[in-house]
């Protein structure tokens, strides 16, 4: 998860995902099509090729991810983000194949995903990767705690184990004290808690979140999201969220893959994504996200002198917030070196900070990879020392091109993620089950498939969400969540 959020620092970091570590997911060249024979869309280049548009038209088929590779690291916060119809749901639903991919490789801790039969199926659902939906489907007529305990239940769990177990959750997720409420004495955020206590109870090796706060206003939601950003920070759980909202994203996210047209366009930290568009489609995307709150000191920091080095005066770590660090000058009054494992790996002083704040093109340290690193000339010409700092991170300045790329990783040390002990909401699958397995049914059919406990199925055909993300237009209406960052 990342350290900042665009409305300020989070309530603290969480443990780094472990970048060295096996995915858990692991995807590669996936596709999905919706349409009649669509397994020749990937299958043939030429059709491959088309657009959304003149696809539909020469097929009559759509594309809802197109050629997508990608892992989820064991331990972040792996975000999906993209307007609406751009294939967010459909991706993390081929995950778990609650939609059947058309194409491609998946695999969870290794294993096969597409080879799966269907106990093995279940048992993925249920164990390994259960889904928190924005519509909770809450069992009405049970308590609180008997929610929580459902999937457990379905496991085959004794009455008094899951209840203990079910109540240790709702107490986790802020609940305690309304373990015997029904959910219609609940206010939305209080029901999705339960929805997400539910997903918990089982502990999953990875929680799958379907735009789960997307109905929830804007207290709640945020109230929501700490909460996720907390547990996460407490248990290190594998997790992917779907969001359209970009200031969940760059909240939650210790990795975000924006998708296009079913791509994914540029996938990074928040600190990429926003100090270096992949191009003017992410630009405009983030065009209005105050950077200082997301670009770390890694962005902004000039090479130190040799002087500069062994100074005494303020530091800060790499990971601070340019805001951060505009507080701590302009209160010290001086420069502040930027220390990383006592060493100092750089300055940043009033001016390269404001070059943050204004957009401009950044430093970074002297002994940055040609490829990577922003031009020095900028730091002599704006009165920095040249020469080279001690071996920083892997530092580079997102350029107002947008074409350097930075190296900087929210990895490694992450403690592993809860393990992969019994499983979801068995009604999901049974949702899915009754709606006649995996939604394929073209573009006439169902989309799937996502059950609440209740067993109702929650995402019907969604033919509008297509038309108005499947556009072409070059640069992104803005996201709907854009105008609160
Ligand atoms: N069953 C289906 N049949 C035909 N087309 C579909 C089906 N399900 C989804 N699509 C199309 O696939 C594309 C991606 O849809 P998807 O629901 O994955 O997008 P999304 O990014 O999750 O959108 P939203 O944020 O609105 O939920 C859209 O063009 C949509 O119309």
């Amino acid at each position: 998860m990342s350290a900042t959020t665009a409305a300020g620092p989070a309530a603290g970091s969480a443990p780094a995902s472990d970048a060295g570590a096996p995915p858990v997911f692991s995807v590669e060249g996936l596709w999905k099509v919706f349409g009649p024979r669509a397994d020749r869309v990937p299958a043939d280049p030429a059709l491959a090729a088309l657009d959304a548009a003149e696809l539909r038209a020469r097929t009559g088929c759509t594309a809802a991810v197109r050629d997508v590779s990608f892992d989820v690291r064991k331990g972040e916060v792996f975000v999906v983000m993209g307007l609406s119809g751009s294939g967010k749901s459909t991706l993390v639903r081929c995950l778990t194949r609650l939609i059947e991919p058309t194409a491609g490789r998946i695999a969870i801790d290794g294993e096969d995903v597409r080879a799966m039969d269907g106990t093995r199926l279940r048992e993925l659902r249920r164990h390994r990767a259960a889904m928190v939906f924005q519509h909770f489907g809450l069992l009405p007529h049970r308590t609180v705690l008997d929610n929580v305990a459902y999937g457990l239940e379905i496991q085959g769990m004794g009455r008094a184990a899951r209840r203990e177990r079910a109540a240790e959750v709702v107490a986790k997720v802020g609940l305690a004290g309304m373990e015997q409420r029904r959910p219609a004495q609940l206010s939305g955020g209080q029901r999705q808690r339960v929805g997400l206590a539910r997903a918990l109870a089982v502990d999953p090796e990875v929680l799958l979140f379907d735009e789960p706060f997307s109905a929830l206003d804007p207290l709640i939601r945020r109230d929501m999201q700490d909460e996720v950003v907390r547990l996460h920070r407490e248990e290190g759980r594998t997790m992917v969220f779907i969001t359209h909202d970009l200031q969940e994203a760059l909240k939650l996210g210790d990795r975000i893959a924006l998708m296009r047209d079913g791509r994914v366009v540029q996938l990074g930290t928040p600190e990429e994504i926003v100090g270096a568009p992949a191009d003017d489609y992410v630009r405009a995307f983030v065009q209005d996200v105050p950077r200082e709150q997301v670009l770390t000191v890694r962005t902004a920091m000039r090479p130190a002198s040799p002087a500069e080095r062994t100074a005494t005066g303020p530091t800060v770590t790499p990971d601070t917030t340019v805001s951060q660090a505009i507080t701590t000058v302009s209160r010290e009054g001086a420069p502040a070196r930027v220390l990383d494992a006592g060493a100092c790996v750089g300055v940043v002083d009033a001016e390269t900070l404001l070059n943050v704040v204004a957009g401009h093109p950044t430093t970074a340290p002297a002994d940055t990879p040609p490829a990577l690193s922003a031009d020095v000339s900028a730091v002599e010409a704006a009165g920095g020392p040249a020469d080279a700092g001690p071996a920083g991170p892997a530092a580079a300045a997102g350029g107002a091109d947008g074409s350097a790329v930075r190296g900087v990783d929210v990895s490694a040390g992450r403690p592993a993620a809860g393990g992969g002990v019994p499983g979801g909401p068995g009604a999901d699958v049974s949702a899915v089950e009754a709606a006649g397995g995996p939604a394929d049914a073209g573009s006439a059919g169902p989309t799937a498939v996502a059950g609440g406990a209740d067993g109702s199925a929650v995402r019907g055909a969604d033919a509008s969400a297509g038309e108005a993300g499947g556009g072409s237009s070059g640069v992104p209406a803005p996201p709907a969540g854009k105008e609160s960052v």
